[in-house]
């Protein structure tokens, strides 16, 4: 899969800019604060409508103005497919093909991004709230199915959180069953789907940490389910400790997700080496895994970490990653990149600014 070209009106420091990109190597070179992490978070927004660094939506509009866009071309298969994005205080606009897709489910998976940033330690590091965003945005991207159960199992989440809320000490038994079935019905799909989505992540990603650690580590992802057998009893048997707290207690909006280097916890005992190297492989993993379930490999965005990796790991990764997926990387200094294929363009970055290198 290709990104061809994209334009971007009012989002971030951008006003109206237009770049068509190399198919293989796309490197933006500048100072700190220029708009180099904004062009690949456009490329990110425009795959998933999210940001990978922010929750609010409104700081991506360029300050000052009403609505932001972002619109682009991608190729796979031979064949360009247009997409579209636009924000504004009403929400998000999504298009493909010039159409309007009613369902952001029904967008989402056309562009398929693999992300490495520095904010990714958090995923070992942070709460499991960030993990479990990880799990949804990946297969959210990979599995259609996987984001409407995520979708209803929110909404009805959402709603019996509310009902909670509002009728303590008058719960509806009865009112109860009805939602619950329904939340059973959606989380148990969601635990299967992130099950196998563990598993396969972990045989691709073990393989990979096995040769990064020179064959001397192990690396493994468990899987923490909230829901230890069954849901429906469980959730049952909760039902007055929840109606007590007002909130669900049991399900898979609660579940985490660990890594183990040979046997051990690596979010408490990692070194920032070793967690550095779990991301790698977890991110290369990923590339191989998106080439699996959609037959093309998707984009790489690397944000700044080419000057945290040591010669040999960023070897591995322009090796495994680029000439098979389309890159595009950020920099603020080209003296660390040692191993560069010769095929690339080059974008300087100054203050809102891009301009291509032409000497490449
Ligand atoms: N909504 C916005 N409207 C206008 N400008 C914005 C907006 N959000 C961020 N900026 C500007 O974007 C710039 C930051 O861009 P970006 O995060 O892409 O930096 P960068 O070039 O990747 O720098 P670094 O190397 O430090 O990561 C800052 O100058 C900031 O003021």
């Amino acid at each position: 899969m290709k990104l061809n070209k994209i334009q971007l009106k009012n989002f971030r420091n951008y006003d109206n800019l237009f770049l068509g990109f190399h198919p293989n190597l796309n490197i933006f070179l500048g100072q700190n604060a220029q708009g180099k992490t904004n062009i690949l978070e456009s490329i990110y927004f425009l795959a998933l409508t999210r940001s990978h660094r922010t929750n609010h939506d409104s700081e991506l509009i360029r300050w000052g103005a009403e609505t932001m866009s972002i619109k682009g071309e991608i190729e796979k298969n031979g064949t360009r497919v247009p997409l579209e994005l636009q924000l504004s205080k009403a929400g998000r606009l999504a298009k493909v093909n010039h159409l309007r897709e009613r369902k952001i489910a029904d967008y989402i998976g056309h562009l398929n991004v693999v992300m490495f940033a520095p904010e990714d330690l958090e995923l070992i590091k942070g709460a499991p709230a960030i993990r479990r965003r990880f799990l949804d945005m990946e297969l959210g991207q990979i599995k259609v199915a996987y984001l409407y159960d995520s979708v209803r199992y929110n909404r009805i989440l959402k709603q019996r959180n509310i009902y909670l809320k509002e009728n303590f000490g008058n719960i509806d038994p009865i009112f109860l069953d009805v939602l619950d079935e329904q939340l059973v019905d959606y989380g148990n799909k969601i635990m299967i789907t992130r099950n196998n989505f563990i598993e396969n992540l972990e045989k691709i990603a073990n393989e990979i940490h096995h040769s990064l650690s020179h064959g001397v580590e192990d690396l493994k992802l468990i899987y923490e389910k909230k829901v230890v057998s069954d849901f429906a009893s469980e959730l049952k048997k909760a039902r007055s400790h929840d109606a007590i707290r007002r909130q669900t207690s049991i399900g898979p909006h609660r579940d985490n997700l660990q890594f183990f280097v040979n046997g051990i916890d690596a979010s408490s005992f990692g070194s920032q080496g070793q967690q550095r190297t779990i991301i790698l492989s977890i991110k290369l993993a990923e590339i191989e895994l998106i080439f699996q379930e959609t037959g093309e490999y998707p984009i790489l965005l690397l944000d700044d970490v080419m000057s945290e990796l040591d010669n040999i790991r960023q070897i591995d990764l322009l090796e495994t990653s680029i000439g098979k997926a389309q890159t595009f990387l950020t920099t603020t200094t080209l003296d660390h990149l040692k191993n560069l294929p010769t095929e690339l363009q080059i974008f300087n970055v100054t203050a809102g600014n891009i301009k291509k290198s032409e000497d490449q």
